[in-house]
């Protein structure tokens, strides 16, 4: 077996300055039989041990069945199961169907014999001392060591969960993690909110011709296209319940299975799911599975709120205004307004905001009295507000568009989907709206 298949799993260990990763990983070693010698470290979601080639660890004894036993890291520690091969597994001399594996012990899967040793190791996160990584800008603390914490988990293969409110760059977050993983696929986006619910399983998985009324072509979802990539799944928190066992099991044992076909197709795909929900809320509510939170959460990345790094604000002013060529500078005061502003809508709306006020400034300075923030009927007051200038007329009719979607999010408990019906336009093109105006998706505590 070759020493890429080597993989790790980290598991983040405190918070802060000096957050360490945990690297998790199995060593198998054949000890006798017809393999004797071979060694291989892997710390993938599921270990396949077997005669067959699609399998983990392949071995060549012909006592051993084709899919012979699996080994699966689960919260209690790496789990073997035997998948009722012909000639039995034994940990230990013990013949077992299935046994929580100790740190170091001996199995023995037909006549070959197998030292299986649980290894963890810890690394010291460095922060960055950079005010840049990718197309992440901000120099705080909290993004440097964001920074840090990417560079150590980006070249792993471990699943991640990103956590923010919206408009914080948790996309931003995921592209660079695809950036500096070295992956050669592509990075595809997968939105769950947005996607039509009777299509998501087949946009996910994919389907064959004619596996449902109106499946005129075959599809190949969005985990094949991201073979040997990422998969990048935004608001993972809207993933019907009912297709979360599906994604759990593609995420164990690497294979989908595409509507109408029961041909499972192996996948070479690293998922990085976001979300601005309470996954761990969820989970108590039983609005979402624990299996899944558990296999998504191994590392979790928490993405800063614009108001907890004002900091970061000169920096990001200066990065969109020269990505957006504008010839304009802010004076002190404005930026003294920026910074003490709540940002409910974070960057985007710092960018939204940007845009509008080089529109609307009289010469290449920006003032106080140019910047405009959201009619924020949802939104706490921030002390810059009161000061502020009403919305110029040509930009009325926008701000009545927002409050109108303001107002039938609230009347729909934030549930995109009724409000998009009530308001009569399709899902994808509220989604955008929200956007665009820099709407937080969720309800502010
Ligand atoms: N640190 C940053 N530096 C530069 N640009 C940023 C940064 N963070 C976010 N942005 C920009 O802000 C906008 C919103 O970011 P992004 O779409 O990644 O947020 P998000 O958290 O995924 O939002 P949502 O939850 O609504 O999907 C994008 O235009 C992105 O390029």
């Amino acid at each position: 077996m070759s020493a890429e298949k080597t993989t790790t799993i980290a598991v983040p260990l405190g918070s802060g300055r000096g957050r360490r990763l945990k690297f998790e990983a199995l060593a198998l070693k054949v000890l006798s039989g017809a393999d004797a010698g071979l060694e291989v470290t892997l710390s993938l979601p599921t270990i396949r041990i077997g005669t067959a080639p699609d399998n983990d660890l392949i071995l060549h004894d012909r006592s051993v069945s084709r899919h012979h036993a699996e080994i699966r890291s689960t919260p209690e520690g790496y789990l073997f199961r035997d998948l009722g091969s012909t000639n039995g597994s034994f940990i230990e001399s013990l013949r077992v169907t299935e046994a929580i594996l100790g740190m170091e012990v001996t199995g023995m899967l037909g006549r070959t014999q197998i030292l299986l040793r649980h290894l963890t190791e810890e690394h010291e996160i460095a922060v960055a001392q950079d005010n840049q990584l990718g197309s992440l800008v901000g120099g705080s603390q909290p993004m440097r060591e964001l920074y840090g914490f990417l560079r150590a988990v980006a070249p792993t293969p471990t699943t991640l969960l990103i956590q923010g409110e919206s408009g914080s760059g948790k996309e931003l977050v995921a592209r660079t993690l695809h950036q500096l993983s070295h992956r050669n696929g592509p990075f595809v986006i997968f939105d769950a909110s947005v996607t039509d619910r009777e299509l998501i399983r087949s946009d996910l998985f994919g389907h064959l011709k004619g596996a449902f009324t109106g499946a005129a072509s075959s599809r190949e979802g969005a985990f094949r296209k991201a073979n040997q990539g990422t998969l990048f799944i935004d608001e993972i928190g809207e993933l019907p319940l009912e297709l979360q066992p599906r994604l759990l099991r593609a995420l164990e044992n690497r294979e989908v299975t595409p509507l109408g076909s029961d041909q499972p197709i192996r996948i070479d795909v690293r998922v990085i799911a976001a979300t601005h929900r309470d996954l761990a809320a969820m989970v108590q509510a039983g609005t979402f599975r624990a299996d899944l939170f558990y296999r998504l959460s191994v590392i979790t990345i928490d993405v800063p709120p614009l108001r907890d790094i004002p900091e970061d604000i000169p920096l990001l002013v200066q990065h969109f205004l020269k990505q957006r060529a504008l010839d304009c500078h802010l004076t002190p005061a404005a930026l003294k307004t920026l910074q003490a502003y709540s940002w409910p809508g974070n960057i985007r709306e710092l960018r939204n905001v940007l845009e509008r006020a080089a529109a609307l400034a009289k010469g290449k300075s920006i003032h106080p009295q140019d910047l405009h923030f959201l009619p924020l009927s949802t939104a706490e007051e921030s002390p810059s507000q009161s000061s502020l200038s009403p919305s110029p007329p040509g930009s009325r009719l926008k701000a009545l568009e927002r409050q109108m979607i303001q107002e039938a999010l609230a009347r729909n408990r934030h549930n995109k989907a009724a409000t998009a019906r009530e308001l009569g336009i399709s899902l994808s093109t509220l989604k955008r709206r929200l956007k665009e105006y820099a709407i937080p998706s969720q309800r502010r505590p």
